[in-house]
């Protein structure tokens, strides 16, 4: 009689994901001592869930777990990063941006954010990362928003500056980057952090995770996407509460609202982040882009639907029909678009 407990099931499914391991295409090689495929935990375990036993797991199979390689990157456009640190994974389409500025919990001050917005317009021209993380220095906060010290009435502002709120212009930037962007967060993400890690695509949570905002209690609100993406999140009664009350939330209870996609053990977050975006790194980038900009169309406006709109010329530029009208212009002649049909 076939073993249909638990024991038996995890038995099989280790042996699928053995038989997988063969079939999957290749990945980066492993360092010494690791596998390449693990057996899927039985009892769920992310990644899609189940037991390792049906074709689409046979083709896709898991992605290897190996450490990654970091290398500092950098943009080449200014004085070099101070308060973040912009890094690339060798070999892998990775960027990790990393806020740093632990002795204040990772506030930003103006000049973290020009910084921010430098190194993600790099990720975001560089074609060979698919994947960007947002990230905190430290286990304490992945970031705690604006600097209080530097608040004037003008908004935040550097030493010789005037004052500014340019994480706004920072939340446009990351929503229509045509790559996910993933918040990696440990500690507190609160205030204008807590907005950074909501206007991300997705938001892998270490266990130490608080999240919140302050606004209402340190004289200040976001009534932009820190209003609007949150009551999308959590809905419209919960995004008040969050707001009204300014309390703050345990990743536990974060996951139960749908703020987070996941949470990890502290000790786990980066390798299970690196695991997100290498499943993400095996997918069409086409299809991601096109989704990304179609998940935040209505939300956008027009801003939405440009960026929509934008892919949809993107890749009418690549087609035949495109390119001929393009040529007959260049060619002086009136375009033949005879021969291309008119799809029902
Ligand atoms: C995040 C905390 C809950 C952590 O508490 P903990 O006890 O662990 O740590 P400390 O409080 O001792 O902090 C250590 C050290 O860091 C300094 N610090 C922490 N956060 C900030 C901050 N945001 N600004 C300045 N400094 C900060 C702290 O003073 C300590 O320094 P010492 O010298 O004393 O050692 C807790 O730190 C906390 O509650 N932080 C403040 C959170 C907050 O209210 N953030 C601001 C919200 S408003 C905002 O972010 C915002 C920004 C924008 O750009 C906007 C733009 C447009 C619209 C709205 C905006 C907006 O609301």
């Amino acid at each position: 009689m076939a073993d249909t407990s638990d024991k038996g099931m995890c038995a099989v499914a280790r042996r699928v994901a053995a038989v997988a391991n063969h079939l999957s295409p290749p990945d980066p090689a492993p360092k010494a001592g690791q596998s390449s495929v693990s057996a899927r935990p039985c009892g769920g375990g992310g990644g899609g869930g189940g037991y390792m036993k049906d074709s689409y797991q046979r083709i896709h199979g898991e992605v290897p777990d190996h450490p990654v390689v970091w290398r500092t990157a950098d943009d080449g456009s200014g004085p070099e990063f101070t308060d973040v640190i912009y890094e690339k994974a060798v070999g892998e389409g990775i960027a990790k941006i990393t806020i740093n500025r632990p002795e204040r919990r990772n506030a930003f001050r103006p000049k973290t954010v020009k910084e921010l917005s430098r190194a993600f317009n790099d990720a975001r021209d560089d074609v060979s990362i698919g994947v960007i993380i947002l990230t905190g220095k430290g286990t304490k906060a992945f970031c705690s928003g604006g600097d209080q010290a530097l608040r004037t009435k003008d908004g935040y502002a550097d030493p010789d500056d005037v004052g500014r709120l340019n994480v706004l212009d920072l939340q446009v930037q990351i929503r229509r980057l045509p790559k996910p962007v993933i918040a990696m967060v440990a500690g507190y993400a609160i205030g204008g952090g807590h907005i950074l890690h909501m206007v991300c695509d997705l938001t892998i949570a270490a266990d130490n995770a608080i999240f919140g905002q302050t606004g209402p209690k340190v004289g200040s609100f976001d009534a932009g996407y820190g209003s609007s993406i949150m009551s999308r999140l959590v809905g419209p009664k919960k995004a008040r509460e969050m707001w009204f009350l300014a309390r703050f939330y345990t990743a536990s209870e974060a996951d139960k609202m749908g703020l987070v996609n996941i949470v990890v053990p502290i000790e786990n977050l980066e390798q299970e982040t690196i695991k997100w975006c290498r499943e993400i790194l095996r997918n069409s980038p086409t299809a991601i882009r096109v989704l990304k900009s179609a998940l935040n169309a209505v939300d956008d406006g027009h801003a939405g639907l440009q960026e929509l709109a934008g892919d949809a010329t993107l890749l009418f530029y690549g087609t035949e029909e495109g390119n001929e009208g393009k040529t007959a212009y260049m060619q002086k002649r009136r375009p033949d678009f005879s021969k291309f049909p008119r799809l029902p």
